[in-house]
C-alpha cells in the first residue's frame, strides 16, 4: 500500500478534529491505550484505518467481524488479513453467530452481534475506543431512512459521533467526510478494498435510498449531505433537552411514575416522560398510537378501580397501586 500516511488523505483532518472534540480520559491517554478500528475491508473503514495508522502509528488495532452469513465473508476475511499484514497493523478476527431471531431483520441481527463482538474485543484488548467508518452520505441515508419511517427526534438525530455500547466507547470520526472523495483517494493511491455485494440489493430500503434518492437529492441540492447533517445536529440537540426535561420530570413524579403526579404534567411532558422511562430501563420505543392510548388511560385513571393493561412497545403498561409498572416481553 503506497503512501499510506499521505498528507492529502481526506480523512486525516476529520479524524484529528474528532479526536480533539472527544479527548480520551486522562488515564487512557497516559497509558497510550490503543485505538481499535472496526475494519470490514470496505472503502470507508480502509480509509479510516490508514488515517488512524498515520495519526497514531503503532497504537492502532484492527477488528474484523466475520458474520458467517454469506460466502463472500471468507474472502473479506482473507482481504483483511492480507491488508493488515502489509500495513503492519495487528488484526483480530471475530466470528459471530449473526442468525436472526423470528421477527428480527437479518441486518439488525448482524448489526447487534457485530457491536457486541466489537465492544467485547475492544475491552479485551484494552482499547480506548472503537472507530467506525460511516461518512456523510451514510448519515444522509440514515436521516432519510428515519424520515421514511416517520421517526421521532431520536431517529432524526441520525448517528451519534461518539457513544457507549456494551461498556465500550465507539466513535464515528468520518461523519462529515464525503464518501466519494474517500473512494477517489483510495483509487488514486491504488489501494484495494472489498465491495459488499449486498450493498447493491435493492430489496433493502437503505440501498434504494443510496441508489435512487441520494443521486436525485445531489442533482437539485449539491450541499444536501451538509444540510441534512446540520438538521441531524439540531434534532440531536433538541433531543438532549427533552431528555433533560424528562429526567427532571421523572425525579418529580417518581420512578416508577405515580399516576396522580403524572397527571399534573402537560400531555406533551407525559408523553416525553413515558418515552424516556421506557428507553431508560428497557430500550423500548412505543408507537405513536400506543403512546396515545397510554395517555388516554392515564387521564382516565381517576378511581381506585381503574385498571390499566395495554401493549406498549413489545411489553405491557400496567397499573400497580398508585403507580405505573412495565412488563417487558419475556
Ligand atoms: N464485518 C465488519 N467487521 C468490522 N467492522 C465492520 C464490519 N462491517 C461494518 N463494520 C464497521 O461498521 C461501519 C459501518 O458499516 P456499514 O455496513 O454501514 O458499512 P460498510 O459498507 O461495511 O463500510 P465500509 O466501506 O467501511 O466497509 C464500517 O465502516 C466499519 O467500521
Amino acid at each position: 500500500m503506497p503512501r499510506a500516511g499521505a498528507a492529502d488523505h481526506p480523512c486525516l483532518g476529520a479524524l484529528g478534529a474528532w479526536a480533539a472534540r472527544h479527548p480520551l480520559p486522562p488515564e487512557a491517554a497516559a497509558a497510550s491505550q490503543p485505538w481499535a478500528v472496526a475494519y470490514s475491508g470496505g472503502a470507508d473503514s480502509t480509509a479510516l484505518l490508514l488515517a488512524a495508522q498515520a495519526l497514531w502509528p503503532g497504537r492502532v488495532q484492527a477488528l474484523h467481524v466475520h458474520h458467517g452469513l454469506q460466502a463472500a465473508g471468507d474472502d473479506f476475511e482473507r482481504h483483511a488479513r492480507a491488508a493488515c499484514s502489509r500495513l503492519d497493523v495487528p488484526l483480530t478476527v471475530l466470528r459471530v453467530d449473526a442468525r436472526h431471531a423470528p421477527g428480527q431483520s437479518p441486518e439488525d441481527a448482524a448489526r447487534q452481534s457485530r457491536y457486541r463482538a466489537l465492544a467485547a474485543a475492544a475491552l479485551d484488548a484494552g482499547a480506548a475506543c472503537v472507530l467506525l467508518g460511516q461518512h456523510a452520505q451514510d448519515q444522509a441515508e440514515t436521516l432519510l431512512l428515519a424520515l421514511s419511517r416517520g421517526a421521532g427526534l431520536p431517529g432524526l438525530a441520525g448517528m451519534a459521533e461518539s457513544f457507549e455500547r456494551h461498556g465500550a466507547r465507539f466513535g464515528r470520526p468520518l461523519l462529515a467526510v464525503d464518501g466519494q472523495a474517500l473512494r477517489d483517494w483510495l483509487d488514486g493511491q491504488g489501494i484495494a478494498y472489498v465491495v459488499d455485494p449486498t450493498n447493491a440489493d435493492q430489496r433493502y430500503t437503505r440501498n434504494r435510498i443510496r441508489a435512487r434518492l441520494l443521486p436525485a437529492f445531489a442533482e437539485s441540492f449539491s450541499a444536501y449531505a451538509q444540510t441534512l447533517a446540520r438538521s441531524a445536529r439540531h434534532a440531536a440537540q433538541a433531543q438532549t433537552l427533552l431528555d433533560e426535561v424528562a429526567a427532571q420530570d421523572l425525579a418529580l413524579v417518581g420512578d416508577p411514575p405515580v399516576i396522580k403526579a403524572l397527571q399534573r404534567l402537560s400531555r406533551a411532558r407525559q408523553a416525553n416522560l413515558l418515552r424516556h422511562w421506557l428507553r431508560l430501563h428497557w430500550q423500548a420505543g412505543p408507537s405513536e398510537a400506543q403512546l396515545e392510548q397510554a395517555l388516554e388511560q392515564i387521564a382516565a385513571c381517576t378511581t381506585r378501580g381503574h385498571q390499566i393493561r395495554l401493549k406498549l412497545a413489545s411489553g405491557y403498561l400496567l397499573r400497580a397501586g398508585a403507580g405505573l409498572s412495565y412488563q417487558p416481553p419475556i
